[in-house]
């Protein structure tokens, strides 16, 4: 054990090594110099004097130590001071510090060690000490906080240690320490879902913590399991730390885009009106009227061009029309989840009244929450009674304005051009109510009015520009198509470059045909509407593919009437291959007209999995000839929805199929497996004949049933039951897991392995 000198002595209790020498002698301890070193009891009468704690020594040394090394330099201290005897360590030593031994010593001069105290705890060690800043000094992570990392990281760990030290000090023998947790955060967000670990560290918590939490909240989770909204909410409030969701925004919903922005950006736009009513009330005549006033009148030299939608202006206002009449546009749009229309006119013919379409055109406007006014037509007419389409109406929920209501009523004559105005106006005046707006600055969003394939052009869409402006080679994306806008034409059969909010414009450059009421969105950059536009052609893809139904012997006629189906697909299966031969041969006789028996494979043997997976991919129906499936291609042509049939004699086969073509198919009955028994053992009895012992693996086996027996998936023979029993007595049936003798009708011939597989007729509803 080092022990102290004079001078370090004398520096401790800051005095002069000659005072000390004095009391030495005055205590008659002698000693040479001051570098002599002191015994301990030497010390402990020195330390009586000047007053010194009892680790007087191990202190002396540690500020004869502070002195001689550069101040923040990785203090040295005592650990677990008392335990026996304490020594100071010898400088530069490294090595582990276990507190269990009993003795204790400062650490060496902030030298990186890993350190183990009685509490278990480890924590980064220092690095050396010189690395010491003042700043870097300040402290992060409390004592006693669970800190596995290894050590070695720069100046702090040399400071934590430092800490504890300081801390640890007077404490003997160390308590556990209150675990310091770190801070939580006010606030976390997520999206969809996040696993127990993911949401762990977030909270800055460990797994284990919030497993715990969960367990005691009555959920059971492991470390990587998705924890759902609620859980996550539910554990958030534990902690009370605020917890959002984050919507991630689908850059392929076009729906997103039509999300209403900032109104001080926006300004008027033109109303969209649609004319709707009932059949000969004079629909088309308005919207010839109101165009060949307004477009025409102003517009020289302009040859109107059916786009879909026109503008006219009246009072230096604009108004487009949709030109589609009737409300099947209006209809397709609205189930496409398109709101197009601001405003909708229903045209009531005055000499004719309220009938049933313009009872379901106001219904549709309703629904669609749009204003609606109404234009009572052929008021040139002298049968014409506005009184009485007015009474009807009422009826419906529209009183006019006359009487106190406030639907406004515009008589007018389509044919002879009188009242176009008076309607224009009231238009305005609804749609002033309104207040329709778009920002124009904006790219721009909005529907597909129409569209088609022009055999100069290529594809050629109609688009009414809902909210910002639309130029001549913006990156589109319509529906589940994408583009450039190669070149716009307006409703005059104008070039334009720009197209503002409510206007309807033509344009080509799509790279696909898409449909009416497809939203469409203008983006950045061609790459990312090539991207959204290509993602979301393969998913609508996926889902037509998905939705497409597969042919069954039962909907085959309805899809061969549909004119969906030209070939009728099979792939044959038989016992033999020379029955497959013959089968195959009779199919293709099959002879009904407009349609072609296509067989795309033909094998001997049971029907596997690989011929379910064919058919399912090549839309064909499987034909079993004294086969049956496998296991796994029963659950695959389940899964899969693929048809299998399965027969014994040939010419039902050729039957089945050609009825099915011809839509004859007898509906009445189908055949249905109840359950399949293994035979394990058999016994000849004389007169009763071979007694099957089987064991039910599948369903159940009755006595009314049908027989099938089958050998290594070949259908051996086929027929009835004769008698059921359990142990000696008869049985009505036997379930999956029980044993049965089994004997069948004129068939003896039965074997170990063989599977017998009870059928019943069931009567079924043909769709
Ligand atoms: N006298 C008179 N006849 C009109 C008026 N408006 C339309 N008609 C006539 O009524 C008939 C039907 O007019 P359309 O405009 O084709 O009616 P619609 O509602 O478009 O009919 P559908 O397209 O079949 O639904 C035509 O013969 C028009 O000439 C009108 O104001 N006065």
């Amino acid at each position: 054990m080092t022990k102290i000198r004079v001078h370090e002595y004398a520096k401790k209790v800051d005095k002069p090594s000659k005072e000390i020498i004095d009391q030495l002698s005055k205590l008659n301890i002698e000693v040479a110099n001051h570098m002599a070193t002191l015994e301990d009891n030497a010390v402990t009468k020195l330390d009586g004097i000047y007053k010194k704690p009892a680790a007087g020594r191990t202190q002396a040394r540690q500020q004869h130590q502070a002195q001689n090394r550069p101040s923040g330099q990785g203090q040295s201290r005592p650990q677990n001071s008392g335990q026996g005897s304490s020594r100071p360590a010898g400088q530069g030593q490294s090595r582990p510090q276990n507190s269990g031994q009993g003795q204790s010593r400062p650490a060496g001069q902030g030298q990186s060690r890993p350190q183990s105290s009685g509490q278990g705890q480890s924590r980064p060690a220092g690095a050396k000490g010189s690395n010491f800043t003042p700043k870097a000094a300040k402290p992060t992570a409390g004592p006693g906080q669970r800190n596995n990392r290894p050590g070695g990281g720069g100046g702090r760990g040399g400071q934590n240690r430092n800490r504890k030290g300081r801390q640890q000090q007077p404490v003997n023998p160390l308590p556990p320490m209150p675990k310091r947790e770190k801070e939580l955060p006010a606030k976390i967000t997520f999206s969809e879902s996040l696993t127990v670990a993911e949401l762990a560290k977030k909270l800055g918590r460990e797994p284990s913590e919030i497993i715990k939490k969960l367990f005691m909240l009555g959920v059971m989770a492991t470390i990587n399991q998705e924890l759902d909204k609620d859980a996550i909410e539910l554990i958030c409030a534990e902690y009370e730390v605020e917890v959002e969701e984050e919507i991630l925004v689908d850059k392929t919903d076009l729906e997103v885009y039509f999300e209403p922005e900032d109104e001080t950006l926006q300004e008027e736009r033109p109303p969209v009106v649609t004319i709707m009513g009932h059949v000969d009330h004079g629909k088309t005549t308005l919207l010839d009227s109101i165009r060949n006033t307004k477009v025409t009148a102003g517009e020289a030299g302009g040859i109107t061009q059916h786009i879909g939608a026109y503008q006219v202006v009246e009072n230096g206002k604009k108004i487009t029309f949709l030109d589609t009449p009737g409300h099947a546009a209006f209809t397709t749009m609205r189930a496409r989840g398109a709101k197009v229309t601001d405003l909708a006119i229903i045209v009531v013919a005055a000499d004719d009244g309220v009938m049933p379409q313009t009872v379901e055109a106001i219904n549709h406007a309703k629904a669609a929450e749009v204003p609606i006014i109404i234009a009572v037509n052929k008021m040139d007419k002298p049968s014409a009674n506005p009184d009485r389409v007015m009474q009807e109406l009422t009826e419906h929920g529209l009183v006019p304005e006359a009487w106190g209501g406030e639907t406004i009523f515009v008589p007018i004559s389509a044919l002879k051009g009188e009242g176009i105005d008076a309607l224009l106006e009231m238009i305005l005046l609804v749609s002033e109510v309104g207040e329709l707006k778009a920002n124009p600055a904006r790219r721009a969003i909005g529907t597909v009015i129409e569209a088609e394939l022009d055999k100069g052009r290529g594809s050629v869409a109609t688009l009414l520009v809902q909210d910002g402006t639309l130029h001549v080679g913006d990156p589109i994306v319509v529906g589940n198509t994408f583009g450039r806008v190669r070149a716009m034409v307006n409703d005059l059969g104008r070039r334009v470059k720009d197209a503002g909010p409510s206007t309807p414009v033509e344009i080509t450059g799509l790279n696909d045909v898409p449909q009416a009421g497809d939203r469409f969105v203008v983006f950045e950059d061609e790459k990312t509407a090539r991207q959204v536009g290509e993602t979301r052609a393969t998913s609508a893809l996926q889902v037509q593919r998905s939705e497409k139904t597969r042919v069954t012997l039962d909907n085959l006629f309805d899809q061969l009437k549909q004119g969906e189906m030209k070939e009728l697909n099979l792939i044959v299966k038989a016992d033999v291959q020379g029955a497959v031969e013959a089968m195959a041969a009779s199919l293709m006789k099959i002879d009904v007209e407009g349609v072609n028996v296509k067989i795309i494979h033909t094998g001997a043997g049971a029907i596997t999995e690989s011929d379910i997976s064919l058919a399912a991919a090549s839309n064909a129906i499987v034909i079993g000839f004294n086969v049956r499936p496998d296991v796994n291609a029963k659950r695959a042509a389940e899964a899969e929805g693929v048809d299998i049939r399965l027969h014994r004699i040939i010419y039902k086969v050729i039957e089945e199929i050609e009825f099915a073509m011809k839509g004859l198919l007898d509906p009445e009955f189908e055949e249905k497996i109840i359950g399949q028994a293994e035979v394990r053992s058999t016994f000849k009895v004389s007169k009763v004949g071979t007694i099957a012992g089987s064991y039910v693996v599948e369903g159940k086996i009755t006595r009314d049933s049908g027989v099938r027996v089958i050998r290594e998936g070949i259908v051996v023979f086929e027929g009835e039951l004769d008698t059921l029993k359990r142990f000696k007595d008869d049985a009505k049936e036997v379930a999956k897991g029980y044993e049965c003798g089994i004997t069948i009708k004129n068939f003896n011939d039965i074997k170990e392995g063989d599977v017998i597989e009870a059928f019943v007729m069931e009567e079924i509803e043909r769709k």
